[in-house]
């Protein structure tokens, strides 16, 4: 898996003004960090947040997980400085709020190519993601995805959606299932990662598993989290099995097997199995091999 489309089953949402979370959050194992500047950081506080954010992004070693800043969005007088700390000490990717359209991701991409010149960074190297937050958002998701070769993901953000729905979050997914439908559709059909909304309940990890399974089942990348307690769940949904892994190397082996013996149709362990399936059982090794799991099976 390349930069772009690297593994991102957690991405964990991380206040960037409190040292005590920025010091070693990587111990808990997500894939990814969001070091928030927006919503998480007061007005008042934005300058401080930016200054202990780039001394932690300096100075921090976060081992695998990418460092990602959320920077306010861009009808704030804020966006421009997030993008100069962001590229200057060293992050990974930006994560926009609020997206609305393709003009607004050119806006910021502009302005990432501006920091990446004045700070020596390699040009093109700070990736983009956008987040999609309100009905505007979702209607124009194709042109958002298209907007910038440098857009590795978009990323559904209930909080802010339903607020602009007239509705709230209510536990049953029927005020998000319309929006993750066409996010998913259009992130394929455009060739980018998509990523579910925060599960905000805490104290309620059985919500937030059938959550997970059910994005996990709609074809959903991974999810935005807020907690380290919430990274076991998610990443037990999203790691295969080694009944999945098994059953994936059986699923190449007989495909390429029987297409040099000029069979297109047969079964493996009862399932009808044709070329239709390749694909998707390549994705569970690579998947299995980026979540370091495939490994421990080849071994056995
Ligand atoms: C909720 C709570 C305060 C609870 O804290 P508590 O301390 O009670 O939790 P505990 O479980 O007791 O913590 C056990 C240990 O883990 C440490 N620990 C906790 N959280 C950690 C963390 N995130 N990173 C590293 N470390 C962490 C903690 O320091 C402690 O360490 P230690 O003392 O050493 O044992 C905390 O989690 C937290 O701040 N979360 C992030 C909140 C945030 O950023 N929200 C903004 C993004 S969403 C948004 O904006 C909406 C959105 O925009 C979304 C979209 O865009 O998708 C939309 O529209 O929907
Ligand atoms: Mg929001």
């Amino acid at each position: 898996m390349n930069k772009k489309n690297r593994l991102r089953r957690t991405m964990m949402f991380l206040n960037a003004q409190k040292p005590t979370l920025l010091k070693d959050p990587f111990i808990y194992g997500p894939d990814s960090l969001i070091f928030d500047l927006e919503d998480a950081v007061a007005p008042e506080e934005k300058d401080a947040a930016r200054f202990v954010l780039a001394h932690a992004l300096k100075k921090v070693d976060y081992h695998n997980c990418e460092k990602v800043v959320r920077i306010n969005g861009i009808d704030t007088p804020y966006w421009k400085e997030d993008i100069r700390c962001a590229v200057f000490a060293g992050c990974d990717s930006i994560r926009i709020p609020k997206t609305e359209s393709a003009e607004g991701v050119k806006e910021v991409e502009a302005e990432i190519i501006k920091a990446e010149q004045e700070a020596g960074v390699e040009l093109g190297s700070t990736l983009l993601m956008a987040a999609i937050e309100s009905a505007l958002g979702v209607l124009n998701l194709q042109e958002i995805c298209g907007a910038s070769p440098r857009l590795f993901g978009v990323a559904l953000s209930a909080g802010d959606y339903t607020k602009d729905l007239h509705t709230v979050i209510t536990g049953t997914g029927v005020e998000l299932n319309g929006a993750r439908q066409q996010m998913i559709i259009t992130a394929r059909a455009m060739n980018v990662q998509c990523f579910d909304t925060v599960y905000t309940d805490l104290d309620d990890m059985d919500g937030l598993r059938k959550e997970t399974q059910l994005i996990h089942d709609m074809g959903f990348d991974g999810k935005s989290i807020i907690n380290p307690r919430q990274i076991p769940i998610v990443h037990s949904v999203y790691t295969p099995s080694r009944k999945d892994i098994i059953f994936a190397d059986k699923v190449v082996k007989e495909i390429d097997e029987k297409r040099a013996q000029g069979i297109g149709v047969f079964t493996v362990d009862g399932k009808m199995i044709d070329v239709a399936f390749y694909d998707g059982a390549k994705r569970t090794i690579a998947l299995a091999k980026a979540a370091g799991v495939y490994q421990e099976v080849e071994n056995d």
